[in-house]
């Protein structure tokens, strides 16, 4: 298998090129298509990206943004994903652009599945699929701990499930057959740890490795 991979010089230029590829790949599907659909990861790697994209002059109120996944917390908790966005991105020239919250304050993520299916749909399939991973080579909420992550692998998985079998928080995420359709894929991680974790993804199978499950088509932006 074959990755594009692209090893920047330090992460000021990773984020600052990627948030032009992204914008100029929202650009080019909005020449021809009346809307576009960008899904983002959460976690502590992206701010700076969302900083930058935030600033770029595309046509925001044709473009739906979405997280690739949620913590099952309030939006403004610290580990919100949420948060994260409407403080990083969701702000600027993107302010204007219509927003899917995963969280729905719903008592349990369960509860939300059927609405949020419903509502991440008409959005399929994504325009720009950014990914994030983590060192035990989970991807969205897809983790190779959690009991749900075999349905959430199979082609035939509804577009959003709940994680609850985690120790951690509940969450939602989009699954496999939502993410895998993308017309662009791009997965942003940084430092040694988290190449090595790819490295190791190669040789696994997305049961153990679910970042896996998408290094097909896909281009990975790297910086120390
Ligand atoms: O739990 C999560 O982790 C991954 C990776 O986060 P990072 O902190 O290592 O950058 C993220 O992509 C995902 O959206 C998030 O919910």
């Amino acid at each position: 298998m074959s990755l594009d991979f692209v090893d920047y010089p330090d992460r000021e230029m990773l984020f600052l090129s990627l948030a032009d590829r992204i914008g100029g790949q929202l650009a080019q599907h909005l020449r021809v298509n009346d809307a576009a659909s960008l899904c983002v990861p959460g976690g502590t790697t992206p701010a700076p990206l969302y900083d930058y994209l935030s600033g770029s002059e595309i046509d925001w109120p044709r473009i739906t943004v979405m997280l690739n996944d949620e913590r099952w917390v309030d939006g403004e908790h610290l580990r919100s994903n949420g948060r994260l966005l409407r403080r990083h991105l969701l702000k600027d020239k993107a302010a204007a652009a219509p927003y899917v919250d995963l969280y729905t304050g719903d008592p349990a993520p369960g509860d939300a599945v059927p609405a949020l299916c419903e509502a991440i749909a008409p959005h399929l399939p994504l325009t720009v699929l950014l990914l994030g991973m983590g060192t035990d080579m989970h991807t969205a909420s897809l983790f190779p701990a959690a009991s749900e992550t075999v349905l959430a692998l199979a082609p035939d998985a509804p577009p959003v499930m709940a994680v609850t079998s985690l120790k951690d928080d509940p969450r939602i995420t989009l699954t496999a057959s939502a993410l895998k359709g993308a017309i662009n894929t791009h997965l942003l991680i940084t430092g040694a740890d988290k190449r090595e974790a790819l490295e190791r993804a190669r040789n696994l199978d997305p049961t153990e490795a679910p970042i896996k499950a998408f290094l097909g088509d896909i281009t990975v932006h790297w910086a120390e």
